[in-house]
């Protein structure tokens, strides 16, 4: 049992007793993922003897290492049902008992916090010991690329033979392309490459900077600070071992809470916050490359931690941009116009093979023997589920876990000869699951077993299909424990990088439910490039 803290409130029990309390977490009884505090009175007739034991257990607590001191939080005040303030003012007190400071920043627009984050010294950035959002998915990925947009130094993802714009133009001249086509960028090329500011912004990308004050009175925010004083603060870098960032969950889907954490509490993940709980979490790189055919090459760097998807994925979150007024409903609403419409579009994808594990190829032809195959392929092989302590991720993640003095390079994470595989067709969606995606609409989430940390995509390329059968496989993800990726229309990779190109005027890519417009992409998984406060699902 985990102590959380303890209160020497020496009261006198009766007229002999004196008490203090020890506050503990302890599972629920009806779901066993999530964590509750509970409270236990001692009480002795000495009060030397309650004070001298509640120093001791307060040194216990303070010598534990993991727990964080101080974190910076963000509340999203409208996301979910409005319910960011609400669930911080129920979550701030345990912080406080457990002696965590935390620095709350209310979020009055969208791109606040990625301002916030993007423009913090590295000097100030190191007096925290992570970021909390209190929001959904998407105040969480607001952050995420705050903290990666210069931060992250691991190279762009590689590239098939054939694929790329290096030399074509003279904004790209910069970018040095190596044999495995890692479009690595030079300095010059940095600015090029950063997202704030640098776009013609013809997408609604909150992470495009506003300019506007970041509304926080931490006053060394200031990047100059760090020369004036003359001290050399190392920079900060991904990965490393001691930041770490937790969501304490009040959005609409929280598929990133459910699919770390197994559990949708905010209670659950304040706790596990205070306890300092750590795992790695692998993010999908995503460098656009054109936002539309006609447009210039201008590469634009996002960090998705959950799932990038196009085509239908991209136009549900788009349509339900004007269903806000609904709320979360929204989504069920614009998912089924977009699914009326029933659009597919012409793309490529080349995936880097990963010869360790299955793929599933769907021919574009002939999908009318899909019961059959169904249920033939129902006996693929077994899969292995992410849960605490997960060796899948401990395997992969140990051998050649980067560390802040080891920069990961793309071509260090694959294999010596890679292979690209090209897919070519009309595809009604092409999506990347960096997690399994777990929500409360898909208990399973889009990829069962996908991992936290393995250093893998699961990219699923859904082929045009009729109408019935695809509602058919989307179904299919609101059942537990059924496969909706075993169908003939759907293929099935695990990979470590994939390239997309598609001609359509109007692409939209949906990353973690945020909208970026783009064509052309190259994403790789970059394997635990941050650590999450959460220990992996409980399921
Ligand atoms: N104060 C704010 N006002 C408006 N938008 C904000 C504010 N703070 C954050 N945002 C933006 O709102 C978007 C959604 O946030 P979040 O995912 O936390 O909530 P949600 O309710 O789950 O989301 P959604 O509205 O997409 O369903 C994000 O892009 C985030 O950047």
């Amino acid at each position: 049992m985990k102590v959380l803290y303890v209160d020497l409130g020496i009261q006198e029990l009766s007229s002999k007793m004196h008490r203090f309390a020890v506050h503990v977490i302890t599972r629920s009884r009806k779901h066993p993922s999530q964590l509750v505090p509970c409270e236990y009175l001692f009480g002795h007739k000495d009060p030397e003897t309650c004070k001298s034991l509640v120093e001791h257990l307060s040194a216990c607590i303070n010598n534990e290492q993991d727990r964080p001191k101080n974190l910076m939080v963000f509340v999203h005040p409208l996301c979910g049902k409005g319910r960011g303030c609400k669930n911080w003012e129920m979550v701030a007190p345990l912080f406080d008992r457990a002696n965590v400071n935390t620095k709350v920043i209310i979020t009055k627009r969208a791109g606040h916090a990625y301002d916030t984050l993007a423009s913090i010294s590295d000097k100030e950035l190191k007096k925290f010991d992570g970021v909390v959002a209190v929001g959904g998915d998407g105040l969480f990925n607001e952050i995420l690329n705050g903290l990666l947009n210069s931060r992250n130094k691991t190279s762009y993802p590689p590239t098939p033979e054939g694929f790329g714009y290096f030399g074509s133009t003279e904004k790209c001249q910069g970018y040095k392309n190596d044999g495995l086509n890692n479009s690595t960028p030079t300095s010059e090329a940095v600015n090029v490459m950063l997202p704030v500011g640098s776009n013609k912004s013809d997408d609604h990308e909150p992470l495009l900077s506003t300019g506007q004050s970041v509304g926080l009175d931490i006053s060394s925010l200031n990047p100059n600070t760090e020369s004036s004083t003359g001290d050399q603060v190392p920079s900060v870098s991904f990965p490393n071992d001691w930041f770490r960032l937790g969501i304490i969950p009040s959005g609409s889907t929280d598929a990133i809470v459910l699919s770390t954490t197994g559990e949708r509490d905010a209670v659950t993940s304040a706790l596990l916050i205070i306890f300092g709980r750590r795992i790695a979490l692998d993010i999908a790189q995503v460098v656009r490359w054109k936002s539309s055919p006609s447009a210039e090459v201008l590469p634009t760097v996002r960090y998705a931690a959950s799932f990038a998807g196009y085509g239908f994925y991209g136009e549900v979150i788009r349509e339900s941009e004007n269903y806000r007024w609904m709320g979360p409903a929204r989504y069920d609403f614009s998912g089924t116009m977009v699914f009326l419409k029933h659009r597919s579009y012409d793309a490529k994808v080349a995936f880097l093979e990963n010869e360790n594990s299955h793929s599933l190829a769907a021919s574009a032809e002939n999908v009318a023997d899909e019961v059959q195959s169904l249920q033939s392929r129902r006996k693929r092989s077994r899969k292995t589920i992410c849960q605490a302590n997960c060796s899948v991720c401990k395997e992969t993640s140990t051998p050649g876990q980067d560390s802040e003095d080891e920069i990961p390079n793309s071509s260090q994470m694959i294999h010596d000869n890679p292979k690209w595989i090209w897919s070519e067709g009309r595809f009604l969606s092409v999506g990347a699951a960096v997690i399994s995606c777990r929500n409360e609409r898909a208990p399973d989430g889009l990829v069962a077993e996908a991992h936290l940390s393995d250093g893998f995509l699961h990219l699923l390329l859904i082929r045009d299909c009729p109408l019935p059968l695809y509602l058919w496989h989307l179904t299919q993800f609101t059942k537990k424990g059924s496969d909706p990726l075993t169908f003939k229309f759907v293929e099935h990779h695990k990979t470590r990088a994939f390239t997309f190109i598609s001609s359509h005027d109007e692409s939209i890519w949906n990353l973690d439910g945020e909208l970026f417009q783009a064509c052309e992409v190259s994403v790789q998984a970059c394997r635990g490039l941050v650590n999450l406060f959460a220990s992996g699902p409980e399921v």
